[in-house]
């Protein structure tokens, strides 16, 4: 089977929730953008073919990225939703890459991901249908109503969150991007898709400083994580 491996890296969101003068992905840590650090973490990856970025069409820092010349990274056009900005890019990728070959699914905003993670999570994902890193839950899960009150509670060792990157061959992950669409599903990760069509994603335990930039106080977490990784 094809071990040919891209990634995909959507970064066209406008991060409302940071509250801050430009997208989170150009927020810098370290005097380097988040952009630009998650790039390196790819580009890092053995045998990668390359990297499809997906940016907004009102995408003013691009050009300004250390990056935005690189023969390995290659762009495309955003959507409404990250699924959206997602399909799109696996539209442009469907020109250069074959069908059967493995995409790795990876948020702009996640840029203390491990290499190590990475290769971990195409090890044992590519025996299979594929997968995504993520990570168990460590604290008691309450399910509760619209009032906060709880019902009961969730068997924890079935509950994991999920993070990126998220495996999956480009024909198929296209496909069921495509059928939740038409069913007017809202979806919030790609491995969300493959449920949907049948898959089994497989989860794959990864290192739990791989947070998504969110929220004005993960942008200091981020910084002292990667101060940490570097120390290791
Ligand atoms: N229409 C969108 C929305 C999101 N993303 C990307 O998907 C990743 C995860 O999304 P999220 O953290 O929700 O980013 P934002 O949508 O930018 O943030 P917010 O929801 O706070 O506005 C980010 O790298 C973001 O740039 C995207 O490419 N296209
Ligand atoms: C894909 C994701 O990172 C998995 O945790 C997440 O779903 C992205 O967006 P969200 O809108 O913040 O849930």
């Amino acid at each position: 089977m094809n071990k040919e491996l891209w990634a995909l890296v959507p970064a066209s969101g406008v991060g409302s929730r940071m509250k801050a003068d430009r997208p989170k992905q150009y927020l810098t840590l370290n005097n380097r953008t988040v952009l630009d650090l998650t790039l390196h973490r790819l580009l890092s990856v053995p045998n990668l073919s390359g990297i499809m970025l997906v940016l907004s069409d009102e995408d003013e820092y691009w050009p300004s990225s250390q990056y935005a010349s690189h023969p390995k990274v290659h762009c495309a056009v955003g959507g409404l939703e990250r699924f959206h900005s997602v399909l799109n890019g696996l539209y442009e990728l469907t020109e250069i890459a074959a069908d059967d070959a493995w995409v790795m699914v990876h948020d702009a905003a996640r840029p203390c991901v491990r290499v190590s993670d990475i290769e971990k999570l195409f090890d044992l994902a590519s025996q299979l249908d594929g997968g995504l890193l993520g990570i168990p839950a460590k604290d008691t899960v309450k399910q509760v109503n619209l009032q906060a009150e709880v019902s009961h509670t969730l068997d924890r060792s079935k509950i994991w969150l999920a993070y990126t990157p998220q495996m999956f061959r480009l024909g198929q992950l296209r496909d069921a991007i495509e059928q939740a669409i038409s069913k007017k599903i809202q979806i919030t990760d790609d491995a969300s898709a493959m449920e949907l069509a049948g898959f089994s994603p497989l989860m794959v335990e990864g290192a739990t400083d791989n947070i998504k930039i969110t929220h004005p106080e993960d942008l200091s977490l981020a910084e002292w994580f990667l101060t940490q990784q570097r120390a290791g």
